[in-house]
């Protein structure tokens, strides 16, 4: 008989500090101005540890976009320093970042099949097709996908298209998921069912997930932790630790426990915006 985990309808535990090991980044006063002068982050400081479900979650403008995509190394911080600490350096000095990025667009190219999608990275890194059909299959299966692997991305579904994606992402065995709004645009079955797609792969895999959303309601379904954002400028308001055990069934997402940690977290949110119109007047 399977036996599902039961929450206790006890209050959210204050919060805590992650388990002490190795961090796998720290950002330590990270800020960043653009050329036309927005301060877009200011003195951001956060350390994500290996197997952590991180979400940043914040009001629109606050700077989440914009954190990702410096932990990517596709933009540098203006001031402040982002540190890979567990990773091993290449002659130049750059860290072996090994990161997937799944967008909130699927951005899979028309003309190549789903296979082909998946294999571009693998592709682009020199490796040859026949030497990887079997690592791209295996991805394809963690995500439901097998039986269209021949298929072009006009044949699926929107939800499909994102598969692929998170596929493609997770195909060159990345340290960390980097995930960017990645089901907003999708409807709430569909996000339903992909948020707990997303965990069991969460879980199999051992992924470390830095996950941005608007979304209370994802943010404490998903999380281990939830980094609240104020805008105006984008920072650090405050830290929810979600203690709820993985694997999380259906079941948690009616029990009082979710309730109470969507309180917090939507009353931590209203704060954070009535922070960022403090800072913008
Ligand atoms: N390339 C850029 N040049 C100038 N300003 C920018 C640039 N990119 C972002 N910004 C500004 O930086 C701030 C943070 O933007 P960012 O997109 O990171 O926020 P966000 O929290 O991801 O927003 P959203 O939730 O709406 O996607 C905003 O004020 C935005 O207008």
């Amino acid at each position: 008989m399977n036996v599902l985990p039961t929450f206790e309808a006890k209050p959210p535990e204050p919060v805590e500090a992650p388990a002490p090991s190795r961090a796998l980044l720290r950002l330590a006063g990270v800020s960043k101005t653009f050329t036309n002068m927005t301060l877009a982050l200011e003195g951001v400081d956060l350390t994500v540890r290996p197997g952590e479900f991180l979400t940043l979650l914040g009001p629109s403008g606050c700077g989440k976009s914009t954190l990702l995509k410096m932990i990517a190394g596709l933009s540098t911080p203006t001031t402040g320093t982002i540190d890979w600490p567990a990773s091993s350096y290449d002659a130049l000095g750059e860290p072996d970042r090994s990161l997937g990025f799944v967008f909130q667009e699927p951005t899979l190219l028309p003309w190549r099949t789903v296979f082909d999608n998946v294999y571009l990275p693998l592709m682009l890194g020199g490796a040859r097709r026949r030497d990887v059909r079997e690592r791209i299959m295996e991805v394809l299966a963690q995500v439901g996908l097998t039986r269209f692997a021949d298929a072009y991305p006009r044949e699926l579904s929107g939800g499909m298209r994102m598969r692929v994606s998170v596929a493609r992402a997770m195909v060159t065995n990345p340290r960390i998921l980097l995930m960017d709004e990645p089901f907003a645009a999708l409807d709430e079955i569909t996000r339903t069912k992909l948020n707990k797609d997303l965990l069991e792969l969460f879980a199999k895999k051992s992924l470390t997930v830095i996950f941005v959303t608007h979304s209370v309601y994802e943010s404490v379904y998903l999380s281990s932790r939830i980094v609240v954002m104020s805008a105006h400028p984008g920072r650090v308001s405050t830290e929810i630790a979600i203690s709820a055990p993985y694997p999380r069934s259906e079941d948690f997402r009616v029990s009082p426990v979710y309730n109470d940690y969507c309180r917090r977290a939507s009353e931590a949110l209203r704060e954070a915006i009535a922070q960022s119109h403090v800072e913008s007047e």
